[in-house]
């Protein structure tokens, strides 16, 4: 960071990311930066450092002209839209790690930034220390890009590698996950597939040019596994891992979804564990690319929002290329079909969900596991409704192209 004084901070949140911040920033005091006020929430919390370090009144921060840039990392998506909607009222510098604020709101803070001049970058927010957004903000700014897809959250990822290799119980998994910092405070957003679903939108801005709203996303999260689940995987001689994916059709038109998805020992996916982070950026010119990082964590995330620190200081500032280039937002392939095994109680369900080419493959009392396809106009309509039966989607590739019947396994397969 070049400037010759000392770079003044007002931090927001002082968990997993706030912390992380921080302590980078005391591993390498040669930095010119400086957290001078934490404002946090709970006044009767033990903290690491002198009370005289917070806040509780966030308007304390917001008020304080002697302060060069605003870092927001709070775990509340609509106090964090307060917090850093008022700074960009005044023409402040912000930083957010908030994807579900990011993700909601993003028409409006881009509104913001031209009306007040003030800037806001976000690069925490999606996939933790892989500097995803400005990869795909500068250097894919002008090729065009076919597919981002990939593993967009820590947590469920560090789960499932738990419950595949380790053999750990789903519950204990999941509390590891909280222990170690990368779930968020309600770890719904992360098991749900609603955090990975938030981190696809932004990503969408930057590849696209189109500003997805979260609600045209279908998700189903790893919350929806159970074991026959992880037995027609493993027939498959495949691993789940939860993938977020937006790709363009030849007609031009985007395919955006967050489901759990079987990855075959030859995909680039399937290399990433634990609570790492893998997206792979299909470009015109440059063909395949996988990213590959740590998606979650204190001292990761932490980097990120540093780099961001760093570029607002030297006039750093999203383009959003593709959203100037493309004057018509691209339409929905609502049409666009893919294959899934799905598994649930209600049978009525699968009558709605419009299947076709179906293989049955177990009906074991009130339960149905079945292969077929389905379109994304349908996941999209009845994606609530297979959340509250409790049932699975689950996509048999991460390429949703072969159509083909494909048997599980011959023990599996009651008819076709
Ligand atoms: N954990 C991770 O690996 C990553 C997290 N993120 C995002 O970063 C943000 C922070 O996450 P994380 O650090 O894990 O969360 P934590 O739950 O660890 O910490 C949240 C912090 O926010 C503070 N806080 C909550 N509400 C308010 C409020 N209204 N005013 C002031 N402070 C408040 C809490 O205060 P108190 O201490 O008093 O409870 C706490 O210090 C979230 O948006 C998350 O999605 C992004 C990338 C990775
Ligand atoms: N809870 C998130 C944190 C980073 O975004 C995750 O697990 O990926």
């Amino acid at each position: 960071m070049d400037t010759n004084r000392i770079l003044k901070i007002g931090l927001f949140g002082f968990g997993c990311v706030g912390q992380g911040l921080y302590d980078i920033l005391q591993k390498q005091p040669n930095l010119p930066a400086q957290v001078v006020k934490i404002c946090v929430k709970d006044p009767l919390k033990e903290r690491s450092l002198p009370a005289n370090h917070f806040t509780f009144d966030a308007q304390e921060l917001l008020n304080d002209d002697n302060l060069d840039i605003l870092v927001e990392a709070i775990s509340d998506a609509h106090d964090a839209y307060d917090i850093v909607t008022t700074a960009l009222r005044q023409g402040k510098r912000v930083v957010t790690a908030n994807k579900k604020m990011v993700a909601h709101h993003l028409e409006k803070l881009l509104q913001l930034q031209a009306e007040y001049g003030g800037l806001l970058l976000y690069e925490a927010a999606v996939a933790g220390g892989i500097p995803i957004v400005r990869t795909v903000e500068e250097f894919f700014g002008q090729e065009p890009v076919s597919r981002i897809s990939g593993i967009l959250n820590g947590s469920s990822n560090y789960i499932l590698s738990q419950i595949f290799k380790e053999q750990k119980p789903y519950a204990e998994a999941l509390q590891e996950a909280q222990d170690k910092g990368f779930a968020e405070l309600d770890p719904w957003l992360d098991v749900s597939g609603a955090d990975s679903r938030h981190k696809l939108c932004i990503l969408s801005a930057h590849a696209f040019g189109r500003v997805l709203s979260p609600e045209e996303v279908p998700f189903i999260g790893i919350n929806a596994l159970s074991q026959p689940d992880w037995e027609f995987a493993r027939c498959r001689g495949a691993v789940i891992k939860l993938v977020a994916s937006l790709h363009k059709t030849e007609e031009g038109k985007l395919v955006p979804l967050v489901l759990p998805t079987l990855v075959q020992p030859t995909d680039d996916l399937t290399t990433v564990e634990q609570e790492f982070n893998g997206i792979v950026v299909e470009g015109a010119y440059t063909g395949l690319q996988l990213f590959k990082g740590k998606g979650a964590g204190g001292l990761p995330t932490g980097a990120a929002v540093l780099s961001d620190i760093a570029g607002l200081l030297k006039g750093y500032q999203y383009q959003y290329p593709k959203l100037q280039q493309n004057q018509e937002a691209a339409e929905l392939d609502k049409g666009f079909e893919l294959e899934i095994y799905v598994r649930t109680e209600n049978a009525s369900l699968l009558g709605v969900l419009g299947l076709t080419k179906i293989i049955m493959l177990q009906r074991q009392s009130e339960t149905i596991s079945l292969v077929g396809n389905v379109t994304l106009g349908a996941l999209v309509k009845y994606q609530e409704k297979l959340r509250e039966t409790g049932s699975l989607v689950m996509a048999t590739s991460v390429h949703y192209t072969g159509h083909e019947k494909k048997i599980a396994s011959p023990e599996l397969a009651e008819a076709i």
